[in-house]
């Protein structure tokens, strides 16, 4: 097993005979790094995010629909980190700050600015509420506990208040064939369950920190509606 380094967004693959895949402790650790200690590094944020890219891509074609979605999101951001603005965009609260100043965002209806930094990371910012909320049911949960019911609840709880009907019900469909909880721990190739379970409880503490952090800032600046 060998660690190769990929220097556009910084960040360790592990490589495996063919297969690329990510330990979820190393996607813990991008949001650890992330955290500086009252801003959020827009590096280490984006590459946690194609860590969790790449895990939704382990479960199959059929998440295909929602990976592409994120991953469309997660290149916006790194066109503009890799712009001729890019060092504006070191921090979300730096981009925020240069993309009000200069009026870079639609506030109120999609208009010249349809892909502004704000608006794309707010789609990711509400997903994370989404994750810390799933995996802290995966967390809590019992042998018998179906990942389809957690993945359900945390998303009623949170994204689909922001998703229209078709995606919704695609969302849900594609819920009924997660894999069982044990496999979904194997996926995470950290180690027995304990493990699994101690790492589970980072995340969580670590992305409800990333996600408290963007909520303040995004209510600060009245961004949480953006079209
Ligand atoms: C510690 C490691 C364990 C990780 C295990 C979980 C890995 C999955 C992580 C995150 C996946 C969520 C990504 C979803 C991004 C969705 C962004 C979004 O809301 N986009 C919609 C709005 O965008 P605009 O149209 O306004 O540009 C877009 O309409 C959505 C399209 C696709 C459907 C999104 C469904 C979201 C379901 C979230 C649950 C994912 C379940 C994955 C299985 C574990």
């Amino acid at each position: 097993m060998t660690y190769r380094f990929q220097a556009k967004e910084q960040c360790f693959v592990c490589v495996h005979s063919a297969a690329v895949y990510r330990r979820s402790s190393e996607v813990v650790d991008c949001f650890k790094m992330s955290l500086s200690p009252n801003q959020i590094i827009l590096e280490h944020y984006l590459t946690g995010w194609r860590g969790l890219i790449k895990f939704i891509d382990s479960l199959g074609k059929l998440f295909g629909f929602i990976s592409s979605d994120a991953l469309k999101k997660v290149e916006i951001l790194v066109r503009f980190r890799n712009g001729d603005n890019g060092s504006e965009y070191t921090t979300v609260q730096s981009m925020v700050q240069f993309e009000l100043q200069n009026e870079l965002v639609d506030v109120n209806k999609t208009g010249i600015y349809p892909e502004s930094g704000c608006r794309t990371l707010l789609r990711l910012h509400r997903a994370l509420k989404w994750l810390e909320l799933f995996l802290d049911r995966l967390r809590t949960s019992t042998e018998d506990s179906k990942t389809s019911v957690m993945c359900t609840e945390a998303y009623n709880a949170s994204l689909a208040q922001h998703h229209p009907w078709l995606v919704k019900k695609a969302a849900l469909g594609a819920f009924r064939f997660l894999p069982q909880r044990s496999e979904f721990f194997k996926i995470m190739n950290v180690g027995p369950p304990e493990k699994v379970v101690a790492v589970l409880g980072e995340a969580v503490v670590l992305i409800s920190e990333v996600y408290r952090i963007t909520e303040e800032l995004y209510v600060k600046h009245n961004l949480l509606d953006l079209p």
